[in-house]
């Protein structure tokens, strides 16, 4: 029928479908009230014995209790109180006659946030008992009144009495929002509560009432109704009548009183979703930051405007290539975690280096640094003197760096530039790169490759360009023959004159 029931199921290995039973489940049928629960049916063959019950959507009264993200004003919480006595008022006048598991599990909320009473009935169905006294046992006892916890064989019903006592405990659960049987910071465990209040010595244990939270009405009606002498308690017809006084600046009307709890519920919904944004933003923030590390920002922010980023075409870019001489053998004679804390460290160290300058790691491949400035942002000619400082910078660096694993060996770092036109553009969907493509990459590649440990090879188009900064120092190295470019005239890069030492 599309109906979402909840499934209740026993310990028992057989229910007898005797007269009686058969009555009780025609008296379960005919239960309809606001504050019940609707009986859905049952089931009395083994392995499947069970009782079916309406399903409510907001979960267990306990559960919101416990839940600090809803809110609860005072007129809320009276009306919870209110729906609870309703309920039980009327199922003390049926021929279910008692509940006998009264707490706050078994009060449920629906989710037009009114309160109905769940679990009744039905003894034959019920689990049977644990006589284990385990603290998780114990914890089910704490709304069971003493004389039924004395009570060596119980029936799984209780006594009308005894749900009194159950409601006293959870009126404090609800005014106090503080778990089930607070005691006030006393150090209690369940088992030293039950115990407590099974052994009846005086001064009784009971939940604590010494609370500004609690007017003089709410808490004498506890104590009433966890009096240890159970004709004192009063009866729910006699508590109807206190709790609807509470209720007394609540909207009377129907429609108005579930307004107000549909604005309540607004209300906390609200304080929800500025939470849950808060929670949002910041995780945006941290993929934000991911994403950025991966692709340069102009780059980021077009492909998080949805705006394409087609592959463009630069005149004039500086290209960097760095490799570790003598990585191979390195590597051959270390093991993979030295290896990867040597790179780690270096490279570290290198990324800290270029954020001072306009230049945009392109990647790095095993122990190849890959530079480029003038992209995807133009920069004049100033790729060049970017790429230049960046290079004499990174030897320095170098220079004063420890292999933790090889302390006393040196560095050797090997560094090519070569100035040109080249493309660039984002491929790949599933792991975006940015990659630079064209002829100029491979010479810059080529230039690295046939340099000088410890050196900076610099390319003649490159040269030129420095030149017109006029505090790069240059030296020819002379011809080289690079692979597939002929013979070219190379230099290497010596110093900036407007370094200054003493500055940094
Ligand atoms: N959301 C929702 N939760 C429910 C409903 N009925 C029961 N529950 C929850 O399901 C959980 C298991 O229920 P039960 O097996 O009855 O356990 P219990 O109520 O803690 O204890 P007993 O009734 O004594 O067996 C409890 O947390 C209930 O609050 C319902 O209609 N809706
Ligand atoms: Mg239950």
């Amino acid at each position: 029928q599309g109906k979402t029931v909840v499934v209740k199921l026993t310990n028992r290995r057989k229910v007898e479908l005797t007269r009686s039973l058969l009555m009780e489940l025609k008296h379960m049928r005919d239960i309809t009230h606001d504050h019940l629960t609707r009986f859905e049916g049952a089931c009395v063959e083994w392995p499947h014995i069970c009782v079916l019950t309406e399903y409510c959507r907001k979960g267990s009264l306990r559960d919101i209790l416990l839940n600090d993200e809803i809110q609860l004003d005072w007129m809320f919480r009276a009306s919870l109180m209110n729906d609870l006595v309703k309920g039980m008022s009327f199922l003390h006048a049926s021929a279910i006659h008692s509940h006998g598991n009264l707490k706050s599990s078994n009060c449920v909320v629906d989710s037009r946030f009114v309160l109905k009473i769940t679990d009744y009935g039905l003894g034959s169905f019920r689990s049977l008992p644990s006589y284990e006294e385990s603290e998780r046992q114990c914890e089910k006892k704490l709304w069971t009144a003493p004389e039924l916890l004395r009570c060596a064989s119980l029936s799984p019903v209780g006594t009308q009495k005894g749900d009194v006592y159950s409601f006293g405990i959870i009126l404090q659960e609800i005014a106090l929002r503080k778990g089930t049987f607070y005691v006030g910071g006393i150090p209690l465990s369940c088992k030293e509560i039950v115990s407590k209040v099974r052994n009846g010595f005086r001064p009784y244990l009971r939940p604590m009432t010494d609370s500004a939270a609690l007017t003089d009405d709410l808490c004498s009606l506890m104590q009433r109704c966890w009096h240890e002498d159970p004709n004192e308690r009063p009866d729910f017809n006699q508590t109807k009548k206190i709790i609807e006084k509470f209720n007394k600046d609540n909207p009377g009307n129907l429609v108005e009183n579930l307004l107000h709890r549909m604005e309540q519920y607004a209300i906390n919904l609200e304080g929800l979703v500025e939470e849950r944004t808060a929670a949002y933003m910041e995780e945006k923030r941290k993929a934000d930051d991911l994403l950025y590390q991966m692709l340069p920002v102009p780059v980021v922010d077009r492909l998080k405007r949805g705006d394409a980023v087609p592959a463009e075409a630069f005149e004039s870019v500086t290209i960097l290539f760095s490799d570790i001489v003598g990585f191979t053998s390195l590597s051959a004679s270390s093991n993979p975690m030295q290896i990867v804390n040597l790179l780690n460290d270096l490279y570290t160290c290198f990324d800290a280096i270029i954020d001072n300058y306009d230049v945009y790691k392109v990647e790095t491949i095993g122990d190849a640094y890959m530079l480029v400035s003038g992209l995807p942002v133009r920069n004049g000619i100033r790729h060049a003197a970017e790429i230049a400082r960046t290079a004499l910078a990174l030897l320095r660096a170098v220079s004063g760096f420890t292999i933790r694993h090889r302390p006393n060996d040196q560095l050797k770092l090997r560094i090519g530039i070569h100035t040109g036109p080249c493309c660039a553009g984002v491929v790949g969907l599933k792991m975006p790169r940015y990659c630079l493509f064209g002829d100029t990459v491979n010479t810059a590649s080529r230039m690295e490759s046939s340099g000088m440990p410890l050196a900076i090879h610099v390319s003649e188009p490159t040269k030129i360009l420095l030149e017109r900064f006029q505090c790069f120092k240059l030296q020819l190295r002379g011809e080289v023959p690079l692979k597939g470019k002929g013979t070219v005239t190379t230099y290497w890069l010596l110093e900036d004159a407007t370094y200054d030492e003493q500055s940094l």
